[in-house]
């Protein structure tokens, strides 16, 4: 039976900023139209190219960014109307772990005041219950008690990540989102996050939100994956649903730009050809039609909406009708534009 912890009506985030060319304000289309229920004690993944809206959707989930419209239900509570004292109590249940583990850790604080600080703010511990707790944390993500009279700068990369999920964990959190949480760490670093946060998530009952530019990242670890692009959520499904059967050609250029060490593989599908549209000037249609090989004329008109209702959820006019992976790709209609930057971006590629 469905048990969302997490849930987000046709979330909107506009940013408007400065004065554009007709002397008319900017205006950002980086959430737009954002309806998805996270299950409690699932890992959902966030997925999308820099610039689609991921860390800004992160940041409504906690209303660290009141949207512009549409609400956000935590736990059966609309997080947008809470006043900013039910909203501090609230954030206890609900942390971030950002993507850089240089910047986020204060340097002039030893990693006990790090540790300890949501524990001064949630709870009612003495010194030295709050020292012993932050130790506890600090075992809890693989690092040692005396950890704790160090600073961060005498920490490698997995360390401070280590120290700034030991943070996120201090308050006694239910939900935890992390914003690309492995993506500035060495490659033989990330399986030790990732594994980690699987460990702690059983341990500790964690509801997993995970933010990723690629799909690569959270294959083995998330159970459901939505993918954004301009804003948007184009593809939601099942892991597994999504690796085996991606619908929607956006989704199919991610998973093709993941390198594949068979030679059956998925060498056949297109890579992602021009680039990501303003989101200041979004297209109209589908926003993906721009670099899309199979866009025909509705495509270029009619925004196609997330089929509600069932598991695998598209929002591609086409889906149906294009070529399983193994077949060769279409001749793609395409605008002469559209085509010449394919026809660049193959050239390149090659
Ligand atoms: N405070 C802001 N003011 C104006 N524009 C913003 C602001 N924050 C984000 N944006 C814009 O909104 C769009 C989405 O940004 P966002 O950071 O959410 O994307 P992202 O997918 O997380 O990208 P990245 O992986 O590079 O962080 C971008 O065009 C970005 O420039």
């Amino acid at each position: 039976m469905s048990d969302p912890i997490l849930t987000t009506t046709a979330l909107e985030k506009r940013f408007t900023s400065g004065k554009g060319i007709i002397g008319k304000p900017t205006v950002i289309h980086a959430v737009n139209g954002v309806s998805l229920s996270v299950e409690r004690g699932e890992t959902f993944a966030i997925v999308g190219e820099s610039g689609c809206g991921k860390s800004t959707l992160a940041r409504l989930l906690l209303r660290l960014l009141e949207p512009t419209e549409g609400t956000v239900t935590y736990d059966g509570q609309d997080l947008t109307g809470l006043s900013a004292a039910r909203m501090r109590k609230l954030r206890a249940e609900m942390q971030f772990i950002f993507q850089d583990p240089f910047s986020s850790l204060n340097p002039r604080m030893t990693v006990e005041t790090i540790v300890g600080e949501p524990l001064l703010v949630h709870s009612t511990l003495s010194r030295k219950e709050r020292r012993a707790r932050v130790a506890d944390l600090l075992t809890k993500v693989g690092l040692r008690p005396d950890h704790a009279d160090r600073y961060p700068h005498e920490f490698s990369g997995g360390q401070r990540q280590r120290i700034c999920v030991a943070r996120a964990l201090a308050s006694g959190p239910k939900l935890l989102i992390g914003d690309e949480p492995v993506s500035a760490l060495d490659v033989s670093v990330q399986a030790q996050i990732v594994n980690l946060l699987e460990d702690l998530k059983d341990d500790f009952g964690l509801t997993l939100i995970i933010i990723a530019h690629d799909l690569s990242v959270i294959r083995h670890m998330a159970d459901r994956v939505a993918v954004m692009y301009l804003g948007e959520v184009v593809e939601l499904a099942a892991t597994e649903d999504l690796y085996s059967t991606p619908r929607h050609p956006y989704t199919r250029a991610l998973l093709s730009a993941i390198p594949v060490p068979s030679p059956g593989g998925r060498g056949q599908i297109a890579h992602l050809g021009g680039d990501i549209p303003s989101p200041a000037n979004p297209p109209p249609g589908c926003k993906f039609h721009t670099r899309c090989p199979h866009a025909t004329e509705i495509c270029r008109t009619t925004r196609p909406v997330l089929e509600e209702g069932t598991a695998h959820q598209t929002a591609c006019h086409h889906w149906r009708d294009l070529p399983t992976l193994s077949e060769p790709a279409p001749t793609p209609e395409r605008s002469p534009a559209t085509a010449a930057r394919f026809a660049l971006w193959r050239e390149h590629s090659t």
